[in-house]
């Protein structure tokens, strides 16, 4: 199968650089991490350690490939669906955390389009090398009713042709949910306390993550999504137990004075919930909080706005 990458950062990297023992892969990133795999390859280290050759390139005006996955950051949808609406795509494939990014994507491009979520972890340590953190799952689904199930399957098999764990679901917006609720109790608080994932586990930072979780849940069944207030709250404490030790990528980014995702997690909870007259005023606080910190630091916002 062909591949093309949208997004060769983390992510994207390491699952390009992983499908590359099975298909024909081309990153598309930036430089220097485009121009240090064409020179010399990606190098996989961490879990497993893995020299591949995909094909990388900073310019996807055009392409075409069987698959494009999406693997930027969610406030760069906009700009990868432009640049995907340019070319010939037999699927398009968010494996983005957040909500709303299948919608942009849908709206742009002529192709089906599946939702994806994805608890593998990875980092770019320098370019050409992206550290493979955690083994995980891929889970997809069609995204809209006239997105076919069958293509889902497809592709999870192709995921497993290359010996990553993948699965399709038939509720892939419930499954979107639940991981926004894990990422809206987890992310902005541990980037506002500035602490590891397992500090929430405990007070005094359990309550407040439990309640941004149990908030999101509701705007879930707002907006059509069976998801149950102690599911969602589970979820939350189950992920920062089992990833104690981790900086939430949210942390990570307020750490380094980079812009976060909180507009595709807190803010897009606390926006649904308007839509549909609810309060999220734990979601809002959150999501105003961090949106200060990005503004007082002068986080750039030039993506998609
Ligand atoms: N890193 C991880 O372990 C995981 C990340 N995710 C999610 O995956 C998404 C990506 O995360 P990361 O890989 O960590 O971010 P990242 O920032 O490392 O990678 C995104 C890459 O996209 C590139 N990019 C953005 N716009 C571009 C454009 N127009 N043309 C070419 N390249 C462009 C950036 O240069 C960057 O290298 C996020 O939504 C994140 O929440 C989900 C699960 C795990
Ligand atoms: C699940 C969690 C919270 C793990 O750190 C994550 O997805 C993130 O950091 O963005």
């Amino acid at each position: 199968m062909e591949v093309l990458v949208f997004g060769a950062g983390s992510l994207g990297s390491l699952l390009g650089g992983l499908l590359a023992r099975a298909h024909d892969v081309t990153l598309v990133g930036r430089d220097p991490h485009v121009a240090a795999v064409r020179a010399d390859g990606l190098r996989i280290t961490g879990v497993e350690t893995l020299d591949t050759r995909p094909a990388a390139t900073t310019d996807a005006t055009g392409a075409s490939a069987d698959l494009a996955l999406v693997t930027v950051k969610a406030y760069d949808t906009g700009t990868a669906a432009r640049a995907l609406a340019t070319g010939d795509y037999g699927v398009v494939c968010s494996l983005q955390n957040g909500m709303g990014n299948e919608d942009v994507l849908a709206d742009a491009v002529d192709a089906p389009v599946l939702a994806g979520t994805v608890t593998y972890g990875a980092g770019l340590v320098d370019p050409g090398h992206v550290e493979w953190r955690g083994r995980g799952t891929i889970t997809l689904g069609a995204w809209r009713p006239a997105d076919d199930a069958a293509t889902a399957e497809r592709i999870a098999a192709a995921f497993r042709a290359a010996d990553l764990d993948a699965e399709a679901v038939g509720d892939v917006r419930r499954r979107l949910w639940e991981k926004l609720a894990v990422n809206a109790a987890i992310n902005p608080v541990t980037a506002l306390a500035r602490v590891e994932n397992g500090a929430l586990t405990e007070e005094p930072l359990a309550g407040l993550a439990r309640s941004a979780a149990v908030e999101t849940a509701g705007v879930a069944r707002a907006d059509g999504v069976a998801l149950a207030d102690e599911t969602a709250a589970e979820a939350a404490a189950t992920v920062a137990g089992e990833t104690a030790r981790n900086r939430s990528s949210m942390f990570q980014d307020v750490s380094r004075g980079r812009r976060t995702e909180i507009d595709a997690i807190n803010g897009y909870v606390a926006d649904r919930a308007a839509v549909t007259d609810r309060a999220a005023p734990v979601n809002r606080a959150l999501a105003a909080l961090i949106r200060g910190w990005e503004r007082g630091a002068g986080v750039g916002r030039s993506g998609d706005e």
